[in-house]
């Protein structure tokens, strides 16, 4: 059977956002995290725990995935997260999604903690917050036809009745820019971005507030990507959502969010809005990953790009994270983590270097 193709479209610029996003809307945040941590244990093995017991080693067993996060999202606000693979972006989008309980930490959403919800709260949060994921193939059941993959669910929750699943679907699926008429096929038989528009339409079809995207576009071509966030700005638009949009890729992340969250082995180590932080990086990771981007300016000419392996999480280093890798680094950096400071409004950073000068005299 044939299989459809998207058309194309141009490229994403590396850099500054292509699309004049409007300002989101003021007043209570629709999800705030206070101090989220979550680790993983790590079972180990007969001989590790052989090896602890004869002290030859001291096997650390708990991956630090994510560590102390402070963030709001306000309503209509697309924030992006970005790092490199390992850093905990996934971890933290699965613990906001509801996927994975926090290990330590206050979540709350709507202005409610959400460990302390009712039965019926609890299912408005898990409805209200969905999550896009990077590889549609293995996230769609191949088995399974358009028809049921997006209105199985809103069925089964009642916010469809069965006799109205096949017009609900189809307006879901014109909506994502796919043709109602596919609504009998199986996903093998789209093209990668049609797919994602498939797991796109299956997202929205539970009417949420809230969509995390954990590396949404990073499987596709690159027009294609064009395409795909152009779609999710427009759907922001159309139905007020609001994104937390997850990627490696700062250029990717400054074509669609307000504002980006630079993460570093699991903490937040810069906050800015994204023209801010394309503009006065503070952070020398910011800048490493600014100068990753293949089109320079002349502002970036400078910046040092990222030096070695991200370091394991099992064991972060001393003081700041990002010391054994940064350029700048000196004594303090070793032993002292820096805390993430307000440079001025809405502008955090967590670096020595950005402390003021103390006062003469002092
Ligand atoms: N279920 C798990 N059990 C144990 N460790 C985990 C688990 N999930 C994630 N981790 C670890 O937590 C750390 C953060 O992983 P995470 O996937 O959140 O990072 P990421 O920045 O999203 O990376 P990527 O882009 O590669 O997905 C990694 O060291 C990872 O191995």
């Amino acid at each position: 059977m044939k299989t459809m193709t998207d058309t194309a479209t141009p490229a994403i610029p590396s850099a500054a956002p292509a699309v004049a996003a409007p300002a989101p809307a003021a007043g209570a945040p629709l999800l705030e995290l206070r101090g989220i941590s979550k680790r993983f244990v790590q079972p180990v093995d007969l001989a590790g725990r052989l090896a602890n017991l004869l002290g030859a080693r001291n096997q650390p067993s708990v991956v630090h995935a994510v560590s102390d996060v402070d963030l709001q999202v306000r309503p209509g606000e697309v924030i992006g997260v970005v790092g490199e693979s390992g850093c905990g972006k996934s971890t933290l989008g699965r613990v906001i999604a509801g996927i994975n309980p926090p290990s330590a930490g206050e979540l709350r959403y709507e202005g409610k903690p959400v460990a302390a919800m009712t039965a019926a709260e609890r299912k408005a949060y898990g409805l209200g917050v969905q999550m896009i994921f990077q590889n549609p193939m293995a996230s769609l059941n191949p088995r399974m036809r358009v028809l049921d993959i997006v209105g199985e669910a809103p069925v089964v929750h009642g916010l469809v009745p069965a006799s109205g699943k096949a017009e609900y679907v189809a307006g879901l699926m014109r909506q994502v820019g796919l043709d109602p008429d596919y609504a009998q096929r199986y996903p093998h038989q789209f093209s990668g971005g049609q797919r994602q528009r498939i797991g796109i339409a299956r997202a929205l079809a539970l009417k949420p507030r809230l969509i995390v995207c954990d590396e949404a576009v990073a499987a596709l071509d690159v027009s294609i990507q064009a395409q795909i966030l152009n779609l999710f700005l427009e759907l922001r638009e159309r139905l007020s959502l609001t994104y937390l949009f997850i990627s490696h890729n700062l250029g990717v992340v400054g074509h669609v969010s307000d504002r980006v969250v630079i993460m570093y082995l699991g903490r937040v180590v810069e906050v800015a809005p994204t023209e801010v932080i394309f503009s006065r990086p503070a952070h020398p990771y910011t800048r490493a990953l600014l100068a990753e981007l293949p089109e320079l300016d002349a502002v970036r000419r400078d910046y040092q790009p990222i030096q070695g392996e991200l370091p394991s999480p099992l064991r972060p280093p001393s003081g700041c994270a990002f010391h054994p890798r940064c350029p700048h680094a000196f004594d303090r950096c070793k032993v002292e983590r820096p805390e993430l400071r307000r440079l001025q409004d809405g502008h955090l950073s967590a670096c020595h270097l950005n402390e003021p000068p103390a006062p003469a005299g002092a």
